[in-house]
Protein backbone atom coordinates (compact mmCIF):
# COMPACT_ATOMS: atom_id res chain seq x y z
CA UNK A 1 0.00 0.00 0.00
CA UNK A 2 1.34 3.47 -0.47
CA UNK A 3 2.19 6.31 2.05
CA UNK A 4 -0.76 7.76 3.36
CA UNK A 5 -1.07 11.39 2.05
CA UNK A 6 -1.95 12.92 5.49
CA UNK A 7 -0.62 11.50 9.03
CA UNK A 8 -1.50 12.92 11.92
CA UNK A 9 0.98 11.36 14.48
CA UNK A 10 0.53 11.90 18.09
CA UNK A 11 -1.06 15.15 17.71
CA UNK A 12 -2.16 16.99 21.03
CA UNK A 13 -3.61 20.61 20.27
CA UNK A 14 -5.71 22.99 21.96
CA UNK A 15 -7.35 26.86 22.33
CA UNK A 16 -5.66 28.27 25.03
CA UNK A 17 -6.04 26.24 28.09
CA UNK A 18 -9.15 24.03 26.56
CA UNK A 19 -7.26 20.20 25.13
CA UNK A 20 -9.40 19.64 22.05
CA UNK A 21 -6.90 16.93 20.74
CA UNK A 22 -5.10 14.75 22.43
CA UNK A 23 -2.59 12.27 21.37
CA UNK A 24 -4.75 11.89 18.35
CA UNK A 25 -3.46 9.70 15.20
CA UNK A 26 -4.92 9.30 12.20
CA UNK A 27 -4.62 8.68 8.58
CA UNK A 28 -6.24 9.45 5.26
CA UNK A 29 -4.74 7.44 2.26
CA UNK A 30 -4.45 8.61 -1.17
CA UNK A 31 -6.76 8.77 -3.55
CA UNK A 32 -9.73 7.62 -1.44
CA UNK A 33 -12.85 9.64 0.39
CA UNK A 34 -11.96 9.86 4.08
CA UNK A 35 -15.16 11.01 6.64
CA UNK A 36 -14.30 12.70 9.80
CA UNK A 37 -17.32 12.01 12.13
CA UNK A 38 -17.72 12.54 15.69
CA UNK A 39 -19.67 14.56 18.23
CA UNK A 40 -20.05 18.01 18.08
CA UNK A 41 -17.08 20.36 19.28
CA UNK A 42 -15.04 16.86 19.18
CA UNK A 43 -12.53 18.69 16.41
CA UNK A 44 -13.26 17.35 13.32
CA UNK A 45 -12.64 21.31 12.07
CA UNK A 46 -9.36 21.60 13.93
CA UNK A 47 -8.03 18.54 12.57
CA UNK A 48 -8.84 20.36 9.05
CA UNK A 49 -6.72 23.43 10.23
CA UNK A 50 -3.71 21.25 11.32
CA UNK A 51 -4.20 20.30 8.11
CA UNK A 52 -4.43 23.09 6.04
CA UNK A 53 -1.47 25.05 8.71
CA UNK A 54 -4.10 26.84 10.21
CA UNK A 55 -2.97 25.71 13.46
CA UNK A 56 0.39 24.01 14.45
CA UNK A 57 0.19 20.86 16.63
CA UNK A 58 1.40 21.72 19.93
CA UNK A 59 2.96 18.06 20.17
CA UNK A 60 3.44 15.18 17.56
CA UNK A 61 3.27 15.68 13.92
CA UNK A 62 0.92 16.41 10.92
CA UNK A 63 2.37 15.01 7.75
CA UNK A 64 1.25 16.21 4.58
CA UNK A 65 2.98 14.21 1.21
CA UNK A 66 5.71 13.38 4.18
CA UNK A 67 6.32 17.54 4.98
CA UNK A 68 6.03 18.03 8.24
CA UNK A 69 3.27 20.82 8.45
CA UNK A 70 3.83 22.59 11.61
CA UNK A 71 7.46 22.72 11.20
CA UNK A 72 7.20 24.66 7.65
CA UNK A 73 8.19 27.93 7.05
CA UNK A 74 5.38 30.48 5.54
CA UNK A 75 6.32 29.96 1.97
CA UNK A 76 6.91 26.57 2.16
CA UNK A 77 3.33 26.34 3.82
CA UNK A 78 1.84 28.37 1.19
CA UNK A 79 3.00 26.47 -1.46
CA UNK A 80 1.66 23.26 0.28
CA UNK A 81 -1.13 24.92 0.68
CA UNK A 82 -1.79 25.38 -2.86
CA UNK A 83 -1.85 21.94 -3.32
CA UNK A 84 -5.32 22.01 -1.23
CA UNK A 85 -8.67 22.96 -1.83
CA UNK A 86 -10.45 23.79 1.16
CA UNK A 87 -14.39 23.91 1.14
CA UNK A 88 -15.67 25.32 4.76
CA UNK A 89 -18.47 25.40 6.86
CA UNK A 90 -21.44 26.60 4.16
CA UNK A 91 -18.44 27.36 0.91
CA UNK A 92 -19.94 30.94 1.56
CA UNK A 93 -19.50 32.76 -1.92
CA UNK A 94 -18.20 36.55 -2.69
CA UNK A 95 -21.83 37.52 -2.85
CA UNK A 96 -20.54 41.07 -4.99
CA UNK A 97 -18.76 38.28 -7.46
CA UNK A 98 -20.57 36.18 -10.45
CA UNK A 99 -20.22 32.83 -10.39
CA UNK A 100 -17.54 32.72 -12.91
CA UNK A 101 -15.94 35.09 -10.87
CA UNK A 102 -15.94 33.32 -7.78
CA UNK A 103 -14.49 30.41 -9.65
CA UNK A 104 -12.06 32.39 -11.20
CA UNK A 105 -10.74 33.96 -7.98
CA UNK A 106 -8.00 31.80 -6.69
CA UNK A 107 -6.66 31.18 -10.58
CA UNK A 108 -6.64 35.13 -10.36
CA UNK A 109 -5.06 35.26 -7.39
CA UNK A 110 -2.42 32.54 -7.80
CA UNK A 111 -1.38 32.34 -10.64
CA UNK A 112 -0.50 34.08 -14.21
CA UNK A 113 -2.71 32.40 -16.36
CA UNK A 114 -3.68 34.78 -19.05
CA UNK A 115 -7.58 35.54 -19.58
CA UNK A 116 -8.47 32.93 -22.10
CA UNK A 117 -6.96 30.15 -20.20
CA UNK A 118 -8.81 31.08 -16.62
CA UNK A 119 -11.63 31.46 -18.93
CA UNK A 120 -11.45 27.66 -20.00
CA UNK A 121 -10.36 26.50 -17.00
CA UNK A 122 -13.46 28.29 -15.13
CA UNK A 123 -15.77 27.10 -17.83
CA UNK A 124 -14.61 23.49 -17.35
CA UNK A 125 -14.90 23.49 -13.69
CA UNK A 126 -18.22 24.56 -13.18
CA UNK A 127 -19.03 21.83 -16.48
CA UNK A 128 -17.81 19.34 -13.35
CA UNK A 129 -20.44 20.40 -11.13
CA UNK A 130 -22.79 20.94 -13.86
CA UNK A 131 -23.05 24.48 -13.41
CA UNK A 132 -21.33 25.69 -16.84
CA UNK A 133 -24.48 27.60 -17.67
CA UNK A 134 -24.79 29.76 -15.14
CA UNK A 135 -21.65 31.59 -15.03
CA UNK A 136 -23.09 34.88 -15.25
CA UNK A 137 -25.21 34.88 -12.18
CA UNK A 138 -24.96 36.11 -8.91
CA UNK A 139 -24.85 34.40 -5.42
CA UNK A 140 -27.87 35.80 -4.90
CA UNK A 141 -30.00 33.45 -8.04
CA UNK A 142 -28.80 30.55 -7.05
CA UNK A 143 -29.76 27.77 -5.19
CA UNK A 144 -28.23 26.84 -1.77
CA UNK A 145 -27.36 23.31 -3.58
CA UNK A 146 -25.84 25.35 -6.55
CA UNK A 147 -24.08 27.21 -4.31
CA UNK A 148 -22.25 24.36 -2.95
CA UNK A 149 -21.36 23.34 -5.97
CA UNK A 150 -19.86 26.22 -7.03
CA UNK A 151 -17.85 26.19 -3.87
CA UNK A 152 -16.90 22.86 -4.91
CA UNK A 153 -16.05 23.79 -8.25
CA UNK A 154 -14.24 26.98 -6.84
CA UNK A 155 -12.09 24.57 -4.59
CA UNK A 156 -10.97 22.67 -7.75
CA UNK A 157 -10.43 25.62 -9.42
CA UNK A 158 -6.41 25.25 -8.45
CA UNK A 159 -6.68 21.33 -9.23
CA UNK A 160 -5.98 20.30 -5.73
CA UNK A 161 -4.70 16.96 -4.81
CA UNK A 162 -6.37 17.44 -1.50
CA UNK A 163 -9.92 18.38 -1.14
CA UNK A 164 -10.94 19.18 2.27
CA UNK A 165 -14.92 19.84 2.46
CA UNK A 166 -16.34 20.69 6.27
CA UNK A 167 -20.15 19.55 6.64
CA UNK A 168 -20.29 19.86 2.29
CA UNK A 169 -23.98 18.91 3.14
CA UNK A 170 -25.36 21.40 5.97
CA UNK A 171 -28.47 22.58 5.10
CA UNK A 172 -29.06 20.85 1.90
CA UNK A 173 -32.52 19.39 0.90
CA UNK A 174 -31.82 15.56 0.29
CA UNK A 175 -31.30 15.60 -3.98
CA UNK A 176 -28.88 18.16 -3.16
CA UNK A 177 -27.41 16.01 -0.68
CA UNK A 178 -27.43 13.10 -3.04
CA UNK A 179 -25.85 15.72 -5.62
CA UNK A 180 -22.88 16.90 -3.69
CA UNK A 181 -22.30 13.43 -2.55
CA UNK A 182 -22.06 12.12 -6.03
CA UNK A 183 -20.37 15.13 -7.26
CA UNK A 184 -17.46 14.47 -4.17
CA UNK A 185 -16.99 11.14 -5.67
CA UNK A 186 -17.04 11.56 -8.85
CA UNK A 187 -14.64 14.80 -8.41
CA UNK A 188 -12.03 12.22 -6.24
CA UNK A 189 -12.30 9.62 -8.59
CA UNK A 190 -11.99 11.44 -12.11
CA UNK A 191 -9.39 14.14 -10.93
CA UNK A 192 -7.44 11.30 -9.10
CA UNK A 193 -7.28 13.22 -5.66
CA UNK A 194 -7.34 12.54 -2.28
CA UNK A 195 -10.46 13.94 0.22
CA UNK A 196 -11.31 14.30 3.64
CA UNK A 197 -14.36 15.63 4.85
CA UNK A 198 -15.69 16.27 7.65
CA UNK A 199 -19.68 15.60 8.33
CA UNK A 200 -22.56 14.83 10.68
CA UNK A 201 -24.77 13.41 8.03
CA UNK A 202 -24.10 9.67 8.88
CA UNK A 203 -25.78 7.40 5.99
CA UNK A 204 -24.96 10.09 3.38
CA UNK A 205 -21.30 9.81 4.63
CA UNK A 206 -21.15 6.38 5.21
CA UNK A 207 -22.26 5.37 1.51
CA UNK A 208 -19.83 7.98 -0.01
CA UNK A 209 -16.18 7.22 2.50
CA UNK A 210 -13.75 4.36 1.58
CA UNK A 211 -12.51 5.27 5.17
CA UNK A 212 -13.45 6.79 7.77
CA UNK A 213 -12.57 8.11 11.57
CA UNK A 214 -14.41 8.99 14.12
CA UNK A 215 -13.05 10.93 17.02
CA UNK A 216 -14.07 10.66 20.17
CA UNK A 217 -12.49 12.46 23.39
CA UNK A 218 -9.92 14.38 22.08
CA UNK A 219 -8.51 10.81 19.84
CA UNK A 220 -9.66 8.76 17.76
CA UNK A 221 -12.46 6.21 19.03
CA UNK A 222 -12.44 4.16 15.83
CA UNK A 223 -10.97 4.22 12.03
CA UNK A 224 -11.35 1.96 8.96
CA UNK A 225 -14.06 1.16 6.14
CA UNK A 226 -17.55 2.28 6.80
CA UNK A 227 -18.43 -1.35 7.61
CA UNK A 228 -15.54 -2.16 10.05
CA UNK A 229 -16.26 1.47 11.93
CA UNK A 230 -20.17 0.07 11.76
CA UNK A 231 -19.42 -3.04 13.77
CA UNK A 232 -17.06 -1.27 16.40
CA UNK A 233 -17.39 -2.41 19.91
CA UNK A 234 -16.36 1.19 21.30
CA UNK A 235 -19.25 2.27 23.32
CA UNK A 236 -18.86 5.88 22.05
CA UNK A 237 -18.58 4.49 18.37
CA UNK A 238 -21.98 2.44 18.95
CA UNK A 239 -23.64 5.74 19.99
CA UNK A 240 -22.95 7.67 17.33
CA UNK A 241 -23.15 5.29 14.56
CA UNK A 242 -26.77 3.86 15.85
CA UNK A 243 -27.78 7.98 16.94
CA UNK A 244 -28.40 7.10 20.15
CA UNK A 245 -29.01 10.23 22.45
CA UNK A 246 -28.08 8.26 25.10
CA UNK A 247 -24.18 6.91 25.49
CA UNK A 248 -20.88 8.19 26.66
CA UNK A 249 -20.72 11.34 24.47
CA UNK A 250 -21.64 13.94 27.21
CA UNK A 251 -24.48 16.44 26.49
CA UNK A 252 -22.87 18.71 29.14
CA UNK A 253 -20.04 20.91 27.68
CA UNK A 254 -17.03 21.03 30.34
CA UNK A 255 -17.54 23.49 33.38
CA UNK A 256 -18.52 23.97 36.74
CA UNK A 257 -19.83 21.70 38.25
CA UNK A 258 -23.86 22.32 39.61
CA UNK A 259 -22.73 22.48 43.46
CA UNK A 260 -20.19 25.17 42.72
CA UNK A 261 -23.16 27.22 40.70
CA UNK A 262 -25.93 26.39 42.19
CA UNK A 263 -24.88 25.25 45.78
CA UNK A 264 -24.48 21.52 47.40
CA UNK A 265 -28.42 21.44 48.37
CA UNK A 266 -29.40 22.08 44.98
CA UNK A 267 -27.37 19.40 43.79
CA UNK A 268 -28.70 16.76 46.23
CA UNK A 269 -31.74 17.95 45.50
CA UNK A 270 -32.65 19.11 49.06
CA UNK A 271 -33.20 23.06 47.86
CA UNK A 272 -36.20 23.95 45.72
N1 LIG B 1 -10.69 29.56 17.46
C1 LIG B 1 -11.10 28.93 18.58
N2 LIG B 1 -10.84 29.45 19.80
C2 LIG B 1 -11.22 28.81 20.92
N3 LIG B 1 -11.86 27.63 20.96
C3 LIG B 1 -12.16 27.07 19.78
C4 LIG B 1 -11.79 27.68 18.53
N4 LIG B 1 -12.22 26.89 17.52
C5 LIG B 1 -12.82 25.83 18.10
N5 LIG B 1 -12.78 25.93 19.45
C6 LIG B 1 -13.28 24.94 20.43
O1 LIG B 1 -12.60 23.72 20.16
C7 LIG B 1 -13.47 22.61 20.24
C8 LIG B 1 -13.41 21.82 18.93
O2 LIG B 1 -13.92 22.63 17.89
P1 LIG B 1 -14.08 22.10 16.38
O3 LIG B 1 -14.74 23.19 15.61
O4 LIG B 1 -12.80 21.57 15.90
O5 LIG B 1 -15.09 20.88 16.62
P2 LIG B 1 -15.99 20.10 15.59
O6 LIG B 1 -15.85 18.66 15.94
O7 LIG B 1 -15.64 20.49 14.19
O8 LIG B 1 -17.42 20.63 15.98
P3 LIG B 1 -18.77 20.76 15.13
O9 LIG B 1 -19.10 19.41 14.65
O10 LIG B 1 -19.76 21.26 16.15
O11 LIG B 1 -18.49 21.75 14.03
C9 LIG B 1 -14.85 23.18 20.56
O12 LIG B 1 -15.08 23.02 21.92
C10 LIG B 1 -14.76 24.63 20.21
O13 LIG B 1 -15.55 25.40 21.08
Amino acid sequence: MSEPLVQLRNVTFGYGARAVLRDLSLVVPRGKVTAIMGASGGGKTTVLRLIGGQHRAQQGQVLVDGQDVGALELPALYALRRRMGMLFQFGALFTDLSVFDNVAFPLREHTDLSPALVRDIVLMKLHAVGLRGARDLMPSQISGGMARRVALARAIALDPELVMYDEPFAGLDPISMGIAAQLIRRLNDAMGLTTVLVSHNLQETFALADHVVILGEGDVAAQGTPGEVRTSDNPLVHQFVHALPVGPVPFHYPGPSMAQDFGVAREAGGRR
